[in-house]
């Protein structure tokens, strides 16, 4: 499979991250953010006044409509997932699951009716992505159900499925990501994002890479670059701030297998400049991307459907808390995109405080639509129901005096209405605090012209009774041009502030606005200037976490206006009830569905204080002469890139593992790994040290590993078996080590007749895809190793069942390994034997024991009989106690 997707192999994925409970990784969180819940969800009163209030009177959609919407929102969130990895991959992998699991569960009926079946999800083409609304008392009863269930379990497991929310996996499709562009996700973990953007950069490079190493030309004309002899020549960097959640990421890219690919932890509102290779005494050269993910932090409000908290403390104060670092991290994008890239800004979020008007501001502030401009996608995905931006809304706020119970919701159609309820209450009740994060460009943009206006109505909004889902947001930014020097200062200086306390001792640029030719001297990063616009205050602001944490006990009720004129300087006061939630002030700050986090947690989860342990990339010289044996081993053709190879220790020593990465991922790593970037994961493990007996008698003591197997393969001309049916592969599937006998009657087939005459060690099974009963839905390649007188199949038990489920349908099947139980054998013989020894001392040591009480007894009763002038029998033999005790009596 592909390295997009999955293992070397389909057997040879790794497990996905098995976190602790809530924290499980995958993606849900609309967004891919955590499961925040902390109380069963049944128990839930899906209710929350302010939250409704906000979404009734705000305008975004007609009462009726509303009240569709607002009741969907109560409902479970179907389950949905995605087949992964490259597309023929994932089509072969869907098609055993429609035709071996979808008709039994269809053929299904419950109190009369048929169940509903799990079905594919018409916005995203293909059927790769699926739902499934079935309840679960159903789930659980029925035998069909339980055996689709252990196939999602394996296929997860294996890394061909991706349980991912529907929302989720939007953003990456309307990034029109290429093979050979350069991608960034600024916020990535826990990477379910970053997974489908892996796969769009990979393409179908397998295919290219056949058609290079048979000399035939490996490139397409759509803007596709496989100019690396049929390898993708993009890459992806997936970023997130917080060091738990980045090791979160790592987890999951780690699955992906892709060389293409580093990891790194920084704050993305100050993300660093990246240096590019340049010749002595040039220019320096820093890295734009083609494509850019903001997948920001959020408030998580769309998630209500699956996570409590936004019932019991949805607070209009989370979208005011988040609004700034959202645009600090969009307009920090806006600067790294090449002119004429593309960015999608996204949360999991309806509230355009977080949305339209961080979209809004960060245009402004980027020099406006003739800069950068929103693209209209309505024709891209049109399955996918969606309504346009908002050009209008009103921002709600709620006040309250400190140390009293009283807390009065505000609606607000524009700044200066905030502005003059904010006086009138300073004069009547100086007490009366508001948020302090309210900005101008919180508000709806006013357009000095029709030509300046931004078209915010080709944002796209998707709301949960659209298409039975989580509610998001979405815009698809274009640079047109790059905003010229004097107007970037404020997010320099912004940036400034935020510093990174630890990145401030490197040697990164600043982040600034980048030059036209889309590079820069350092010189003139720091020295660029800044917008004016009244984004420029905005922007000077620090997300504070505020002190404001009195309870909403009682609110203030006065009449709600919602039909208030949007042009005037309005403030609504909405009523709200004594049960609406704590109206902690700071927004969650990390991840999607966290609008329970607190000012607390903004700090604990803020990245400067924690950082992912210091890992070493060192590349090895293109001349190493281990790497030369190797790939002379497996004959290796010569084209194949020697200078990718790399180690992860400090000393650059062969130790254990050899990485291989792209290109570019090693000039980045190269040229930055010392100028105070924290790159946490890079590079593919290619060969692992085989340590066994003969090693001596081994050229390359070196396994292959299903990781790095697929790159290498097709370049390979020795040491090839291929396995052409599937009786040999479930031959070698449920028998580990089975013997190599030279009279052929090994029983592993054309396998075993292969391997008979090929020396000790590592090699490729190749297995084509074929057609009919017997043949194989997809290719892959394995790594086996020849022993003197065995063989294996390097593929551990767990991948070894998923495979036989996959493609044997064999639910529970027992694998024999000769090694283990002779091991099992040796050591059940072993543990015998001590338990011998162990019952020879214990009773010897009994036997001690008795004689030590014996005399005891004896000194005791020459004692008493000393004592008492008795006279004490000699005994004879050991039988004839009784004269003794008779004596004592
Ligand atoms: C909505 S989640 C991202 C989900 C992710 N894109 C996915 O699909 O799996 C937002 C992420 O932003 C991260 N984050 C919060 N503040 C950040 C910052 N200043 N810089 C970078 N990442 C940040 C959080 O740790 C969180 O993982």
């Amino acid at each position: 499979m592909a390295r997009g997707g999955r293992g070397g192999s389909r057997g040879g994925g790794r497990r996905p991250f098995r976190g602790k409970g809530k924290n499980r990784g995958g993606g849900g969180g609309g967004g891919g953010g955590r499961d925040t819940r902390t109380q069963s969800w049944v128990d839930v009163v899906k209710k929350n006044e302010l939250f409704e209030s906000y979404y009734r009177l705000g305008g975004f959609l007609p009462e009726e409509e509303f009240e569709i919407m607002w009741k969907t929102l109560t409902t479970d969130l179907p389950n949905s997932f995605r087949f992964t990895g490259t597309k023929a991959d994932a089509l072969a992998v869907r098609e055993i699951f429609k035709k071996r699991y979808i008709p039994a569960i269809t053929a299904v009926q419950f109190e009369g009716q048929p169940v509903q079946p799990p079905e594919p999800v018409q916005a995203f083409p293909d059927e790769l992505v699926w739902h499934m609304k079935t309840h679960k008392k159903v789930i659980r009863r029925f035998a069909p159900f339980a055996d689709f269930q252990r196939f999602l379990v394996a296929e997860t497991t294996s890394g061909n499925i991706s349980r991912q929310e529907v929302v989720s996996m939007i953003p990456p499709h309307f990034l029109d990501v290429k093979p050979g562009m350069v991608v960034l996700d600024m916020c990535a973990a826990p990477g379910s994002k970053s997974a489908q953007l892996a796969e769009m950069i990979h393409g179908d490079e397998e295919d290219r890479v056949k058609l290079a190493a048979n000399n035939q030309s490996p490139n397409i004309d759509d803007g596709s670059d496989y100019s690396d002899d049929g390898r993708s020549t993009g890459l992806l960097i997936a970023n997130d701030s917080d060091y738990k959640r980045a090791g979160l990421l790592v987890h999951q890219v780690k699955r992906l297998n892709f060389p293409n690919l580093i990891v790194t932890q920084h704050d993305a509102s100050i993300f660093p400049s990246i240096e590019l290779p340049t010749a002595e005494g040039a220019r320096k050269n820093y890295l734009k991307f083609d494509r850019i993910l903001a997948d920001v932090p959020c408030s998580g409000d769309g998630t209500a459907r699956k996570n409590v908290n936004v019932w019991q403390k949805w607070s209009p104060r989370d979208g005011l808390g988040l609004h700034s670092l959202q645009l600090r991290i969009l307009l920090r994008g806006i600067q790294l995109l090449k002119k004429g890239g593309r960015l999608v800004y996204s949360t999991c979020s309806m509230n355009p405080v977080e949305n339209e008007a961080v979209v809004a501001s960060a245009i402004a502030a980027s020099g406006g639509i003739t800069k950068v401009r929103i693209v209209d996608c309505s024709d891209h995905l049109p399955g996918l129901i969606r309504k346009p931006g908002l050009n209008k809304w009103k921002v709600l706020d709620t006040s309250y005096v400190k140390g009293g119970e009283d807390k009065t919701a505000h609606l607000f159609t524009n700044y200066d209405a905030f502005l003059k309820a904010k006086e009138k209450y300073e004069d009547e009740e100086p007490e009366r605090q508001f948020s302090s994060k309210f900005l101008p460009g919180m508000f709806p943009p006013v357009a000095a012209s029709e030509d300046e206006r931004m078209p915010l109505e080709h944002c796209m909004r998707v709301y949960p009774h659209l298409q039975d889902t989580g509610g998001f947001f979405i815009a698809i930014l274009e640079k047109v041009d790059d905003r010229k020097g004097a107007q970037n200062k404020p997010s320099v200086e912004e940036a400034e502030e935020h510093k990174d306390p630890v990145e401030s001792k490197a040697t990164i640029p600043i982040p600034a606005e980048p030059s036209e030719n889309e590079t820069q001297t350092e010189a003139s990063e720091q020295q660029n200037d800044g917008p004016t616009t009244q984004d420029a205050s905005s922007l000077k602001r620090k997300v504070e976490d505020s002190d404001e944490t009195a309870p909403l006990k009682k609110a203030k009720t006065e009449d709600a206006d919602a039909d208030a004129d949007a042009d005037a300087d309005v403030e609504t006061e909405i009523p709200v009830d004594g049960s609406a939630p704590n109206e902690d002030s700071t927004a969650a700050a990390n991840g999607s569905a966290t609008p329970a986090a607190t000012s607390t947690d903004v700090k604990k989860l803020r990245p400067e204080h924690q950082s992912q342990g210091k890992e070493y990339f060192e590349y090895l010289s293109a001349k190493d002469p281990t790497i030369a044996d190797i790939l002379d081993f497996f004959g290796i053709s010569a084209r194949f890139p020697r200078d990718r190879f790399m180690v992860k220790n400090k000393e650059g020593l062969l130790l254990n593992k050899i990485y291989y990465t792209s290109a570019l991922a090693k000039s980045i790593i190269d040229v930055n790994k010392d100028r105070g970037m924290k790159f946490i994961h890079c590079g593919v493990v290619m060969f692992v040290s085989h340590r066994i007996k003969d090693t001596q008698t081994l050229k390359a003591p070196w396994r292959l590993q299903n990781e790095g197997i697929k790159i290498l393969e097709p370049w390979a001309s020795d040491r090839i078996v291929t396995c052409t049916s599937k009786a040999t592969l479930h031959s070698l599937l449920i028998e580990m080590f089975p013997k190599l006998t030279k009279d052929g009657q090994h029983g592993i087939g054309e396998v075993g007749d292969q391997l008979a005459h090929l020396g000790i060690g590592c090699c490729f099974l190749r297995i084509d895809k074929s057609d009919g009963e017997d043949g194989f839905p997809f290719p892959m390649v394995l790594p086996v190793w020849r022993h003197p007188g065995s063989i294996n199949l390097m593929v551990d038990k767990d991948d070894r069942k998923a495979m036989l489920l996959r493609l044997f349908n064999e639910k529970d099947p027992y694998i024999l390994n000769h090694v283990a139980e002779k091991a099992k054998a040796a050591a059940a013989e072993e543990a015998r034997k001590l338990a011998d020894e162990k019952w020879d001392k214990a009773d010897g040591a009994m036997e001690q024991e008795e004689e030590m009480q014996e005399s005891e007894i004896q000194e005791s009763e020459m004692q008493i009989a000393e004592e008492t002038g008795e006279t004490l029998q000699e005994e004879d033999d050991a039988d004839n106690g009784a004269p003794l005790e008779m004596d004592r009596e």
